[in-house]
């Protein structure tokens, strides 16, 4: 939060990328709120994705809203996207501002416990625009999250808490890789939106 802001906004990475953590950007209640709301209004189905060419049903479950129902293709699937609802664009929003970004879509993740996680990937899609600001903000269990160097293979870990914002930008997703572990530890659900901008 503001009030230790000693750190906030420093690059966790030490090159070729951008990936700032701000740490908590919302009181507990309100935390609690998004992730009450979103659980129960967001249209949340399994993730289908074409692995070594085989359909696979994540139990992750994924939604994805943006501006205007365009088609997004993802992991190889292509999926379309529903309306803002008042949250996300209220969400947008905070992320904006905090940010100096703007954004276009989101895809929204569900967690339903450590169990499930999402594997090493970097979020450069084609329809994504190149080198945008990703803003991925978390609710609901804390979960460790990597970064790997595609070539020296470094890595940089940051615990993303609930309420909290990481950004990531410039050569990022050409350079590094992330991914979120599963975990014996967590019993809870997680909820995570990366705000994104798409290319129409
Ligand atoms: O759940 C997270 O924190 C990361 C999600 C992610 O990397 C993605 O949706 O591309
Ligand atoms: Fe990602």
């Amino acid at each position: 939060m503001d009030l230790f802001s000693t750190s906030e906004n420093e690059n966790i990475l030490p090159f070729e990328g951008e990936a700032r953590y701000y740490g908590s950007i919302m009181n507990l209640e309100k935390s609690q709120y998004y992730f009450d709301r979103l659980l129960n209004y967001i249209e949340w189905e399994n993730d289908k994705a074409i692995i070594f060419g085989k359909l696979v049903i994540t139990k992750r479950k994924v939604a994805w809203y943006g501006d205007k129902a365009f088609d997004y293709t993802y992991s190889k699937t292509t999926k379309s996207g529903l309306p803002w609802t008042k949250e996300l664009l209220e969400l947008k929003s905070i992320v904006e501002n905090k940010t100096g970004e703007t954004f276009n879509s989101c895809l929204l993740n569900l967690y339903h416990n450590g169990d499930e996680g999402m594997g090493w990937h970097s979020d450069g899609e084609k329809d994504l625009k190149i080198n945008g600001a990703i803003g991925s903000l978390s609710f609901g269990a804390e979960r460790k999250f990597l970064f790997k160097h595609k070539k020296t293979k470094q890595t940089v870990e940051v615990y993303l808490e609930k309420g909290s914002l990481l950004v990531m930008k410039g050569e990022t997703q050409t350079h590094w890789l992330h991914r979120l572990p599963p975990t014996k530890k967590v019993k809870f659900p997680r909820i995570n939106l990366t705000f994104r901008t798409i290319d129409l």
